[in-house]
């Protein structure tokens, strides 16, 4: 199966992760005018693409023609709400993709007909560049055809790993879902570091972005271990030693992202209520 054979897709929401996603699918060639978007605060850039690319936003007739796919991408707070509403433009044979954290596919199958496929998946925001990875867990009447086609929509936006433990969802969303803040914030974190050592705000920040971007990309290009790469850096009796001392001491980094990511899963099973 191709992204131009999956059939038309209705995106339920264009926020920051539904917008990553159709910005990854439109990048890499689902035709827009196979894409259908219900959003009631259409960004500009939203609205260029529909009138510009043919892709329907907000029709007076969602479900025509019938959505193959139905991806739900708003907040986990108001998606009982949403999916009593959009229920009505989900035909039996298609396949339902929610994307809420914590969410899982008991809540969304109570708003839907009995024997609904739906897969919960969690993307994150690299799929804007084709660079996310999306975790997905299908219920039991998911097709082999309709597995392919949400394979198909979701490696657009870059990787995708499937699990069959549902109870994983929560620690999934922790690392992958939330985890491209994580690096955000150490990115933030070094250049004001940086000003602190007497660096100029622009010097740092152009330094700290170069420096995680470039990392990030090294780790992918040389298919070498985090762990191998960091001692790559760090001379004995050296400068990055030193820092690494501070870092890596009890309570600091690693304690902390282990309680963060802690925190985040906890979080995730309470947004199921
Ligand atoms: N932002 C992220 O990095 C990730 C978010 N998620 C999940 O994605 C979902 C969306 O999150 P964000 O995009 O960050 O939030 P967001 O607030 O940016 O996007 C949600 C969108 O839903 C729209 N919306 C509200 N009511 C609607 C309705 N009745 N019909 C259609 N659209 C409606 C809002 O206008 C908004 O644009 C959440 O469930 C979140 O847990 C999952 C993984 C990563
Ligand atoms: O913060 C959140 O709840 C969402 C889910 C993962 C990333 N953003």
């Amino acid at each position: 199966m191709s992204l131009q054979s999956i059939g038309p897709v209705l995106l339920v929401g264009a926020g920051k992760m539904g917008g990553a996603m159709l910005e990854g699918w439109i990048d890499r060639g689902l035709p827009a005018e196979q894409i259908c978007v219900l959003e009631p605060n259409a960004a500009a850039e939203l609205r260029a693409t529909a009138s510009g690319q043919g892709l329907r936003l907000n029709p007076e007739k969602p479900n025509a023609p019938p959505p193959k796919v139905v991806v739900l991408a708003v907040k986990p707070q108001v998606m009982d709400d949403v999916l009593q509403d959009v229920v009505r433009y989900v035909p039996e044979d298609a396949v339902v993709l929610s994307i809420a954290a914590g969410k899982t596919i008991a809540n969304i199958a109570a708003h839907l007909p009995k024997g609904q496929p739906i897969i919960r998946t969690i993307p994150n925001t690299p799929a804007a560049i084709g660079r996310g990875i999306t975790v997905c867990v299908a219920n039991g009447v998911v097709s082999d055809e309709q597995r392919e086609a949400a394979g198909e929509l979701l490696s657009a936006c870059g990787e995708v790993a499937w699990i069959e433990d549902e109870g994983l969802m929560d620690a999934v969303t922790a690392v992958s879902g939330s985890g491209p803040a994580y690096v955000f914030l150490l990115a933030e974190s070094l250049a004001d570091a940086g000003v602190a050592a007497g660096l100029s705000p622009e010097l740092a920040r152009r330094l700290a972005l170069a420096t995680v971007s470039g990392a990030g990309e090294l780790l992918r290009a040389s298919g070498l271990e985090p762990d191998v790469l960091r001692k790559n850096v760090t001379s004995p009796g050296g400068t990055t030693e030193a820092a690494l001392k501070v870092l890596m001491a009890p309570g600091a980094i690693p304690d902390l992202m282990r309680e963060g990511v802690a925190a985040a899963t906890r979080r995730g099973k309470e947004l199921a209520d």
